[in-house]
């Protein structure tokens, strides 16, 4: 039960709004996390800052982990599909680790990015351009970059959000294998359905953190009642505290 990853009275602020608000606690090195919450609760924001991409207004993200050990696969919203480049080279990015940016792809990682496409079940898919796929095949190319990727760290942001059903069922089962392969696996979601299914560690997040540890506990509707009230109390003008106001750790 090593602590990988801890956050120490985390907030962290837009332009001094805060989206994440004194959150403290450790994800377990080997565990499988849902963050689950209202819409606007803050759980991109926080994958993006356990990641270093956001800095903390306040308090601290604490580990010992380079960016490159983090597989991050981030909402659809955010990636543009027009750009014009082909299944493979798309998988084959998971690789950069190795390769560098524009390194030379050694055969061996053609190869393996070749079974990453196998395992999410698009063999053949290869050639055809991102933007010709449905939402379905395209986050299976994501999982299959993260496959190559080969990272110890994996955090996903809503993985399964307008996605069919069988593809849900099939890129489960790839989370599930990484967290048997011993992974630390975060994912947002907020299908709850399938947090109660298939994650056996939950934090319930409304900006401040609800709940966090075994899920039967933390989705109960006494918190999630509290989550949904605290989302709509919440003043989208507050201030980040001055640190001088800020709870003692
Ligand atoms: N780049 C940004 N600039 C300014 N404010 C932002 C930015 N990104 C997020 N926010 C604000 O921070 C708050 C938390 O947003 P965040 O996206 O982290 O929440 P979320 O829980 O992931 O929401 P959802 O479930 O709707 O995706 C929201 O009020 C949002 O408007």
């Amino acid at each position: 039960m090593t602590p990988l990853i801890r956050l120490e009275n985390l907030t962290v602020a837009y332009n001094r709004h805060p989206a994440v608000h004194h959150v403290s606690g450790a994800f377990v090195s080997g565990s499988l996390t849902a963050i689950a919450g209202p819409n606007g609760a803050g759980k991109s924001t926080l994958l993006k800052a356990i990641m270093g991409e956001l800095r903390p207004a306040e308090g601290r993200v604490e580990h010992r982990l380079g960016r490159t050990e983090f597989g991050y696969l981030p909402q659809a919203a955010e990636i543009d599909r027009r750009f014009p480049i082909s299944v493979i080279d798309t998988v084959m990015f998971g690789a950069w680790k190795k390769t560098g940016a524009f390194g030379r792809i050694a055969p061996a990682e053609v190869k393996r990015a070749g079974e990453a496409l196998s395992a999410v079940g698009l063999e053949g898919f290869g050639r055809r351009h991102v933007g010709s796929l449905s939402a379905g095949q395209f986050q299976r190319v994501l999982f299959a970059r993260l496959l190559l990727q080969d990272a110890g760290i994996i955090l996903l942001d809503e993985p399964f959000t307008a996605i069919d059903a069988r593809t849900t069922r099939d890129l489960i089962d790839i989370v599930t294998r990484w967290h048997g392969e011993g992974r630390t696996v975060i994912a947002v979601l907020h299908d709850f359905e399938l947090v109660r299914a298939h994650f056996p560690q939950t934090m319930l997040l409304a900006r401040e953190l609800v709940g966090w540890g075994a899920t039967a506990d933390v989705m109960s509707s006494v918190n999630l009642l509290k989550a949904r009230a605290m989302a709509e109390r919440w003043d989208e003008d507050a201030n980040a505290c001055a640190p001088e106001e800020a709870p003692a750790a």
